[in-house]
């Protein structure tokens, strides 16, 4: 029933009057898909209630979206995520989640205690939702960036979360070109995380279904010499949606301090 418990629930006539929302989190679900790079599938990372929650506060928010001038030298770390280009190579449309609200911090909560107890809340950017209507799609991309602005503020991991997925949509998965073949894959098919119609043969493609996500390293590992290079293994994109819709959630963690964060 969280986190709404304090609004819909009444002991007799009298509404709860405890209504602090508690953040709690959902028994998920973790299968390892690929261990270099590292790609694993979460089932039942949002729940029901945060997916309507996410819904309601970005009724209306939504803009065209931006795409990181992932070549540019001058490229500063403020710009690599706040520049908007329209570009054809994505055509949806996103918003960005406040910080102060309890169950996006809730969420990011989630997100830095999956990746152990050192990530501190600083490293991660604003959530992002991103929304596609029938055509739109996101092309073949990493996360990473060529040039990050600044030495150690690459993104170094993604969670691609599954928001909402319109009944009878089709279309619309995240697929990895350059992943090898999954062992077992049939069961993945046949559990519908995969989709393994001859079209998009190409790699690993997981379907949308909501409140599951696809967790993934960016950078391969330190290689004692100082930064951390992007591993092009993990290219990706977000395939047309050809009926229905789909909602998705970014949580994308940097190797160090992010200025919308920090105000740096
Ligand atoms: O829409 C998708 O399935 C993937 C989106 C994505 O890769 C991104 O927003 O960076
Ligand atoms: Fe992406």
């Amino acid at each position: 029933q969280y986190p709404f418990h304090a609004s819909q629930h009444q002991l007799g006539d009298r509404p709860v009057l405890s209504g602090e929302y508690v953040c709690e989190h959902p028994p998920y679900k973790v299968l390892m898909v690929s261990q270099s790079p590292l790609v694993i599938y979460i089932q039942n990372f949002l729940t029901t209630d945060e997916r309507a929650h996410l819904q309601r506060i970005t009724k209306d928010t939504f803009t065209r979206s931006g795409v990181t001038s992932n070549n540019n030298h001058n490229n500063k770390d403020k710009s690599s995520t706040t520049n908007n280009h329209n570009s054809a190579l994505r055509t949806s449309q996103s918003t960005t989640l406040p910080p102060s609200d309890p169950i996006v911090a809730c969420i990011e909560t989630r997100a830095l205690l999956f990746q152990g107890y050192d990530t501190p809340r600083s490293h991660l950017e604003p959530l992002q939702l991103v929304k596609y209507a029938p055509t739109e799609h996101y092309h073949f991309h990493t996360d990473w960036f060529t040039s990050p602005g600044s030495e150690g503020n690459n993104r170094v991991t993604s969670f691609f979360a599954y928001v909402h997925v319109a009944n009878g949509t089709t279309g619309g998965g995240t697929n990895f070109p350059r992943l090898g073949e999954v062992p077992a894959e049939g069961r993945w098919c046949d559990e519908g995380i995969l989709d393994c119609d001859a079209e998009w043969e190409k790699g690993v493609t997981f379907r949308p279904v909501e409140g599951n996500a696809v967790f993934w390293v960016n950078l391969l590992p330190p290689d004692g010499k100082g930064g951390r290079v992007g591993d092009e293994r993990t290219l990706h994109a977000g395939l047309p949606v050809t009926g229905g819709g789909k909602i998705g959630l970014n949580i994308w963690t940097r190797e160090g301090p992010v200025a919308e964060r920090t105000g740096l």
